[in-house]
């Protein structure tokens, strides 16, 4: 019996009981804290006034794990449907989906973008990364006039080779070898013809990735997206990225293309063999003086940017065109009206329809552009911005300092307030006087100090690509595609069902492969 007694209490050592007490206490302190943390989330937290689910007050768990799971517009569309225009998502986080308080919170450098951005760096902070004033107003200024309407025309040849020359010279080859046709994937070829736009005008040569189908820099990129993704939500993890082999290769890889860019240029410019009347992004970083330092930027910098402009430039505008095909199949009278209006304008196809061609005489067209950035918009997912020191107010509260906001642009796309029957399909809306003060409260590009600065980039590769390929081609669904006008959505009020999609930033189809198909032949006649 002793011994029994002994084997069980013999743990309780005078030093044992000392460790006990003392851990004890430990406990105790942690408890206390705990408890009262939560008592002050529950009952005394100032953004207790913020409607939202009840588990917002505790914890941010389920809003950050949607996110990361691609559902960013799921739960946000829930929340919102149920508390309105603010919702709170988080303890130290709220929701807002009304334009006007997206564009006030978009519009000054005081509400600063969240700390976590500045994990998306490789070695220094770029344009995007950046948190701070001076430094992007600088990176805006060296940059802008690759980016303006006068450095674009001295590209509009490089954009159009790249994109609507090189879809068609692929298309081709593709009808030649199936006869009258072919089954086309629009999103990999819309994801391949921008890599290589944007790989030309910011490394100087295109990755070639329509001919080859993908490029090895574009699977790097792909990974290094899933790692910043990853840091994003789990700032931490930063410590540990830098010795993940994927990491390491794709730093490599940005490494070795972009110095590899640089020398070729420099080589060209040496030469005399580039022309120095061409504004390309590459040219402007590399003339470029930092007014921080009087330095030109280095490499490191360099490679910042450049892999910046890449991420940011390529998906964005792909995915925006292959949510127009998807859109245009599922809407076959707009679509028909398109067709028409693009026909009628350019019936000469001896020549590809320029930018400013289509922008002055495809009203019908651009309108249609807007509906679908609209109503699918790429970025409809989250973007977060700080409160700044002394708060805000919004729709109607005043939110502290140090709050993260998450805006939904989605949600204020579909802002019955503002959008008339908003889950229709209706480029009318965009037409006319009227229409014109609507396209500036679509906030795909975002909007205010941080506004995407390759926005009309964009809109030269949208309508350099989308006329041409819709004078040049016939396109029909095939027979055995999922979604089509006939298959309605009851959660859209009977419109069209769209194809499932997944946010990560950019908004992009679940299931590429098995729904972005279309067949595709010559167009014999107008
Ligand atoms: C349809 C195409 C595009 C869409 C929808 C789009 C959307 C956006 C949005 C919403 C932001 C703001 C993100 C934020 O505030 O957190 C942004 C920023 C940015 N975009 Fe775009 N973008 C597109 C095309 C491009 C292109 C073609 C480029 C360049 C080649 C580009 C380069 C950038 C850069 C560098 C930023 C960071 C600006 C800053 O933080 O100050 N984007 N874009």
């Amino acid at each position: 019996m002793y011994s029994l007694i002994k084997n069980y209490l013999g743990f309780l050592t005078p030093t044992n009981l000392q460790k006990l007490s003392k851990s004890r206490i430990f406990y105790g302190i942690f408890s206390v804290y705990f408890i009262s943390k939560v008592l002050y989330r529950l009952f005394l937290h100032p953004l207790n006034k913020i409607p939202g689910p009840w588990w917002a007050r505790l914890t941010s768990i389920p809003y950050l794990f949607q996110i990361v799971i691609g559902n960013g517009i799921g739960i946000s569309k829930k929340i919102h449907d149920k508390y309105g225009s603010i919702a709170r998502v988080a303890p130290d986080k709220i929701s807002v989906a009304d334009t006007s308080n997206i564009k006030k919170m978009l519009s000054s450098y005081k509400y600063k973008k969240i700390k976590n951005v500045e994990s998306a760096k490789i070695y220094h902070e770029s344009i995007f990364s950046t948190r701070d004033e001076t430094f992007n107003k600088m990176r805006r200024r060296q940059v802008g006039p690759a980016y303006s309407h006068t450095g674009l025309d001295t590209v509009e040849n490089v954009i159009v080779e790249n994109g609507i020359l090189s879809l068609k010279k692929m298309i081709d080859s593709q009808i030649k070898q199936g006869k009258a046709s072919a089954l086309i994937n629009y999103s990999s070829a819309f994801k391949n013809l921008t890599t290589d736009v944007i790989s030309a005008l910011t490394f100087g040569k295109s990755f070639d990735a329509m001919k080859n189908n993908g490029h090895p820099i574009m699977e790097s990129l792909e990974q290094g997206r899933v790692l910043t993704k990853v840091v994003f939500v789990i700032p931490h993890f930063r410590k540990f990225v830098n010795v993940v082999p994927a990491s390491i290769k794709f730093k490599k890889a940005m490494t070795d293309y972009t110095v590899g860019a640089i020398n070729e240029r420099k080589q060209t410019v040496k030469e005399g063999t580039y022309n120095p009347e061409k504004t390309d992004i590459l040219q402007m970083y590399l003339e470029s003086v930092n007014t921080t330092n009087g330095k030109k930027l280095s490499t490191e910098e360099l490679v910042d940017e450049l892999v910046v402009t890449l991420i940011g430039g390529t998906d964005t505008t792909a995915l925006t065109m292959t949510w127009l095909i998807h859109i245009y199949m599922l809407y076959p009278k707009v679509y028909k009206k398109v067709c028409n209006e693009v026909l009628e304008q350019f019936p000469d196809k001896s020549q590809p329809i320029q930018y400013s061609e289509a922008r002055q005489k495809l009203p019908y067209l651009v309108a249609s552009i807007y509906e679908c950035m609209r109503l699918r918009a790429v970025s409809g997912g989250i973007t977060f911005r700080e409160t700044s020191a002394e708060g805000v107010e919004l729709c109607g509260y005043s939110i502290p300092n140090n709050v993260d906001v998450a805006l939904y642009f989605e949600g204020a796309h579909h802002d019955s307030k503002l959008w008339k029957n908003p889950q229709t399909f209706n480029p009318d809306r965009f037409m006319g006087p009227e229409g014109e003060k609507m396209k500036k409260e679509v906030l795909v590009f975002s909007s205010g100090v941080r506004i995407c600065p390759g926005r009309n980039l964009a809109w030269y590769e949208i309508l350099t690509v989308i006329p041409n390929f819709i004078r040049d081609y016939e396109i029909s669904l095939p027979i055995d595609a999922i979604y089509k006008p006939n298959n309605l959505d009851p959660l859209r009020n009977n419109e069209p069902k769209f194809i499932d999609d997944i946010d990560w930033n950019p908004r992009q189809p679940r299931n590429e492969k098995r729904d972005c198909n279309i067949i595709i032949r010559h167009r014999v006649s107008n």
